[in-house]
């Protein structure tokens, strides 16, 4: 029988920097053919549009799969199954599979898939990447509110869970094998050690944890752990839907992996034509967002006179800009996608990021 492919997945809060890392190491990949699958929350198609910008031979259209919108974990059998099976039935095959779950997606569920049949026989969880960015993590975005959390419980016994964010944090830590605290760059030196030291223990023994910046780890460090994830998942507890299923067994994975997130978060996309200063532009999404309590927003904007696209990427406080390709045949309008918890007012966003 073939040795199995590797497959290494990618996981990280909103905006960690997985798609920086992931184009840092297929421009670093050494000969290596690497397939990629990505799913993305709110259906802009961002991270797959930048990756498959980067002008690369590496990054070529055909090796990188976009799964439709929806949270990979909650699409296992719909969408993430049969693109790997079309992926392993090409005539060529990758040396290496890398899947990029999106922000909001728990790992588990999805490394629980590799042990379908018609998958597990091919394919391995080499190791599973959970980036975190430093720098939110040190200001205490995911911290567990635990003031919040008592008074919560005081009224409701039956709650069980912590903040969405923390929530989603933890499980994405209990299922790492390898650990980036990424973006040092934002971080004091003594700041990056004591979170690495911090994560370290709250992580599984024998979790790697790595720090950089822009994602930049040499491939051999991110791939090749040869982990095979698949088959101590017992160990990567998951902590997010325990409030709903009562029956250990599980044999239905579907009930229970509806169950996360979808009502915690949600996205809309809005859009606008020209705009006619890019800097001030930015400046005004970054007023919207600290109005506003937006997690994530990102898309492509179109500057009067200015045939290239701006690129924008804002993440909490911080908002990135830079021209990255000519609009060519696309619409010349700007397209943001704009993540939140859920109850963003969708009005008064858009009404701000239009005037
Ligand atoms: N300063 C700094 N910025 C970074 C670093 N890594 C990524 N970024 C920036 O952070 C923003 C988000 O990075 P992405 O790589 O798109 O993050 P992601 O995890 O793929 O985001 P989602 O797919 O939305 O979950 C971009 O503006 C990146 O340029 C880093 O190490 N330092």
């Amino acid at each position: 029988m073939p040795a199995k492919i590797p497959a290494t997945v990618v996981t990280g809060f909103l905006g960690a920097g997985k798609t920086t890392l992931i184009r840092h190491m297929l421009q670093n990949a050494e000969g290596k053919r690497i397939a990629l699958i990505i799913n993305e929350f709110g259906d802009l198609g961002v991270d797959g549009d930048i990756l498959k910008g980067c002008g690369d031979e590496v990054c070529s259209e055909d090796d990188i799969v976009e799964l439709s919108n929806g949270c990979i974990c909650c699409t296992v059998a719909d969408d993430f199954i049969p693109t790997m099976e079309a992926l392993l039935a090409r005539d060529v095959k990758p040396d290496h599979i890398v899947i990029e779950t999106s922000g909001l997606a728990l790992p588990q569920p999805l490394v629980r898939a590799f042990n379908w049949p018609g998958i597990s026989t091919k394919v391995t969880v080499d190791g599973v990447v959970t980036v975190v960015d430093g720098r939110a993590v040190h200001d205490g975005q995911f911290a567990h509110n635990v003031a919040a959390i008592d008074a919560q419980r005081a009224m409701d016994e039956n709650l069980d869970h912590e903040t969405p964010l923390s929530e989603l944090f933890e499980d994405q830590i209990a299922c790492a094998d390898m650990i980036v605290v990424n973006k040092t760059d934002l971080l004091g030196a003594e700041e990056a050690d004591a979170l690495s030291s911090k994560l370290k223990a709250e992580a599984r023994s024998g979790v790697q944890v790595v720090k950089a910046a822009m994602g930049a780890l040499p491939v051999d460090v991110l791939l090749g752990q040869g982990i095979g994830a698949e088959n101590d998942l017992e160990a990567r507890h998951e902590i997010h839907h325990h409030h709903h299923h009562d029956d250990e067994d599980d044999d239905d994975h579907h009930d229970h992996e509806h169950e996360h997130g979808h009502d915690e978060f949600e996205s809309f996309i809005f859009t606008r034509g020209e705009i006619t200063d890019a800097k001030a532009f930015a400046q005004q999404v970054a007023d919207v967002i600290r109005t506003h309590d937006i997690l994530r927003l990102k898309g492509f904007v179109a500057v009067e006179g200015k045939p290239m696209r701006l690129t924008i990427q804002a993440v909490g406080p911080r908002v990135d800009t830079y021209f990255d390709q000519p609009f060519g045949a696309a619409t010349r309008e700007t397209r943001l996608v704009v993540i939140g918890e859920a109850g963003l007012d969708h009005d008064a966003i858009s009404a701000a990021l239009a005037s």
